[in-house]
């Protein structure tokens, strides 16, 4: 069996592409790249993101420890990021094939028009057959506009443009029972459904040049499954690895997909951070929502609004011991559903399609 899909997210980290001596490994990219045009060809289309300008500006550069972590990192990803999208050219060029350079921050996935204007770009990259290679913009983005890692920004960009898969390419084969260098771990070939603690067997270890480790690649697995993206993470240090993970043909993690999400909630999945209001409800409220049927937040369930928003922002749900439970758009401003908690046969304040439920 191999997996048909039509449009694909392929993520690869800092580690794949770096020999263990700090070098770009050259030889690995120009087989990435070869892969990506057989897939292409297949009629596939491929959004790549790619991780590595940290890794590569230190293989041409050598900062001095007086200079803080984030002013080493801005320094060394403008000079790497060059080096990594030029290497990138320059492979895709030997087959005539047009790339990109897409560089973001987390800014630019705030904001419903700011989103549409990134997939928009993406989109008309696709439709030209290009293949636009995205990374994080290092350069500007500094702690509090960082996104976790590339897993994240992999899984934003997979929901954004309704991908059916993405594939996360690191050095190990997967993820394992326990530390992947012990022999008594298992590969995890299959994971279906929310609810797996990963906390309790992945640990915090990272290879040697990676940012978020396994266990925030296996959260943003999870997430993306769950709004029916198929999620396969596999070993890019193997040959061959994108075909045969297309063709089923490599032992990897897969996390099988939900039902697909609609558009609107993909973005909200991701929207936590943009929220500025938040409405804490009841527990029938809470177990309401959860049900399968298709349930609206009514104000009859509302408990409270502790921090003001306008008609149309993403406000967060939370229950009563304070756990966000889901995040929605305001059907109204805060004041409106101040005005009208607790009460009876009032116009829901998050309809149901712009809900979405984080657990
Ligand atoms: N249970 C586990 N299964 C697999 N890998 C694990 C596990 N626990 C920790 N790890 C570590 O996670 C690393 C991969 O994550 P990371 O460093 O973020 O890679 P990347 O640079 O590809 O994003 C592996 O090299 C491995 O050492
Ligand atoms: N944006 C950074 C990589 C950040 C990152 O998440 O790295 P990794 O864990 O190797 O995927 C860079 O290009 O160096």
């Amino acid at each position: 069996m191999s997996f048909k899909y039509r449009r694909i997210v392929v993520k690869i980290g800092s580690n794949v592409l770096t020999q263990p001596n700090g070098l770009p490994d050259q030889h690995r990219i120009a087989q990435l790249v070869e892969q990506i045009v057989d897939i292409k060809k297949q009629g596939i289309e491929v959004i790549l993101v790619s991780s590595g300008a940290v890794a590569a500006g230190r293989s041409l550069i050598t900062v001095s420890d007086k200079y803080d972590a984030i002013a080493a990192r801005q320094l060394l990803a403008s000079i790497g990021q060059v080096k990594l999208i030029n290497n990138y050219a320059q492979l895709f060029e030997k087959h005539n094939i047009l790339c990109s350079q897409v560089l973001v921050t987390t800014e630019d996935f705030k904001g419903r028009q700011h989103y549409l204007n990134m997939k928009n770009c993406l989109e008309i990259l696709l439709q030209h057959q290009v293949v636009p290679i995205v990374n994080e913009n290092d350069v500007v983005s500094v702690t509090e506009l960082m996104f976790t890692d590339n897993d994240e920004l992999a899984g934003l960009i997979a929901s954004m443009l309704n991908a059916q898969a993405m594939i996360i390419l690191t050095n190990v084969d997967g993820i394992y029972t326990g530390n992947p260098n012990d022999k008594d771990s298992e590969l995890i070939e299959e994971v279906g459904g929310a609810g797996v603690n990963f906390a309790s067997f992945v640990t915090s270890g990272k290879s040697q040049f990676g940012r978020g480790g396994m266990i925030t690649k296996s959260h943003m697995a999870q997430k993306t499954a769950k709004l029916g993206i198929a999620v396969h993470i596999a070993n890019g240090t193997r040959e061959n690895i994108l075909i045969d993970v297309l063709n089923n043909k490599a032992a990897h993690t897969r996390f099988i997909p939900d039902k697909t999400a609609s558009g609107k909630k993909k973005w909200l999945a991701h929207s936590e951070k943009s929220a500025t209001g938040i409405v804490q409800i009841n527990n029938g409220a809470k177990v309401a929502l959860a049900s399968n049927k298709a349930t609206s937040l009514l104000p009859v369930g509302m408990v409270d609004v502790l921090a003001d928003f306008k008609k149309g922002e993403i406000i967060k749900l939370i229950d009563e011991q304070e756990n966000v439970i889901a995040l929605g758009i305001a059907e109204y401003g805060a004041d409106k559903a101040k005005e009208s908690i607790g009460q009876k046969n009032q116009k829901p304040l998050v309809h149901y399609d712009y809900l979405y439920l984080l657990s």
